[in-house]
C-alpha cells in the first residue's frame, strides 16, 4: 500500500518509526513513514465531522490543515496576519507554510496513522507535500456533496469562523472547483480515491466511510 516517491528528498524524520503490518505492506519490516489519509471535499461537506468518527473507531490522529492555520492566527505567529487575511478571502495559504505545519504535527505525534483534513487544496500543495515528505498519501477520501447543501451547512455552523459567511463561502466554492478538483482527479487516476456520497445524515455517511477503514485492518 505504501508508495514512496522515488528520487524525491526523504522523508519524515528519522526519529519516527512506524511499523506496517505484513498483510498491508507485503513485507514484515519497520518503516519510518506513517499511514496517511487525505480527507477532501468542499466547504461544509462534512470532512471534520466524519474525521471525528474515524478517530473514535480506528485510532487515527486528526490533523485539520484549517485548524493548524487558525492556531497560527491565535498564537500571533509571524505568519498569523497573512493567514488571517487569506482565510478571510477564501484563498489558499502558501504551500510552504501549510506543509511545514503538517509535517511538524506528524513528527511530534506518537501515532502512525493520520487523517489530514482539508489538504492538499491545490496541485501546488500536493507537489510541495510530496517533495518535502518524499511520500504520497496511502488513500484519499472525497466527500461529494451538492453546493446548495454545503452552503446551508456552513451558514448554520455557528462556530464563529471568520470565513463562514455567504461571500467567503462563494469564493471557497470557486477555489474548490478550480484548484481542489484537479487534486481529487489526480488521486482518482492513481487508484487511491474513495468517493463518498456526502448527503444524508451523519450516521448514514459514516456507514459509507466505515468499510474503507475496516478493510485496512
Ligand atoms: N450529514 C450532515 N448533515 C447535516 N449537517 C451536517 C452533516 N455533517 C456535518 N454537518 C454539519 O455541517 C457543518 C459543516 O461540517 P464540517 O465542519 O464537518 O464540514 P467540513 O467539510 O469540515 O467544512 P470546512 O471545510 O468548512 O471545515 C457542521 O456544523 C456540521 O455539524
Ligand atoms: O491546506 C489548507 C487548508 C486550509 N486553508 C485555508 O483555511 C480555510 C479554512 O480551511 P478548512 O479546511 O475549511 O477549515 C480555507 O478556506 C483556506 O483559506 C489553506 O489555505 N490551505
Ligand atoms: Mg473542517
Amino acid at each position: 500500500m505504501w508508495r514512496r516517491v522515488s528520487s524525491l528528498s526523504p522523508l519524515f524524520s528519522s526519529s519516527k518509526s512506524c511499523p506496517r503490518n505484513q498483510a498491508e505492506s507485503g513485507v514484515s519490516d519497520r518503516r519510518r513513514i506513517p499511514f496517511v489519509t487525505f480527507v477532501l471535499g468542499g466547504p461544509g461537506s462534512g470532512k471534520g465531522t466524519q474525521c471525528t468518527r474515524i478517530v473514535e473507531n480506528f485510532g487515527f490522529t486528526h490533523l485539520s490543515a484549517g485548524d493548524l492555520l487558525r492556531h497560527e492566527i491565535s498564537s500571533n505567529t509571524e505568519n498569523g496576519s497573512m493567514i488571517l487575511n487569506t482565510i478571510k478571502e477564501g484563498k489558499i495559504v502558501p504551500s510552504e507554510v501549510t506543509v511545514k505545519l503538517i509535517q511538524k504535527a506528524i513528527e511530534s505525534s506518537e501515532n502512525c496513522r493520520f487523517l489530514i483534513d482539508g489538504f492538499p487544496r491545490t496541485e501546488e500543495n500536493r507537489i510541495a507535500y510530496e517533495r518535502v515528505t518524499g511520500s504520497e498519501p496511502d488513500i484519499v477520501l472525497f466527500f461529494d456533496c451538492p453546493e446548495e447543501e454545503m452552503v446551508k451547512r456552513v451558514l448554520n455552523r455557528n462556530q464563529g469562523r471568520i470565513d463562514d459567511n455567504l461571500d467567503t463561502v462563494k469564493e471557497r466554492l470557486k477555489v474548490f472547483t478550480k484548484l481542489n478538483l484537479p487534486v481529487i482527479e489526480h488521486y482518482s487516476k492513481k487508484g487511491k480515491l474513495y468517493k463518498i456520497d456526502g448527503t444524508g445524515s451523519e450516521d448514514e455517511i459514516y456507514e459509507r466511510v466505515r468499510p474503507v477503514f475496516a478493510a485496512l485492518r
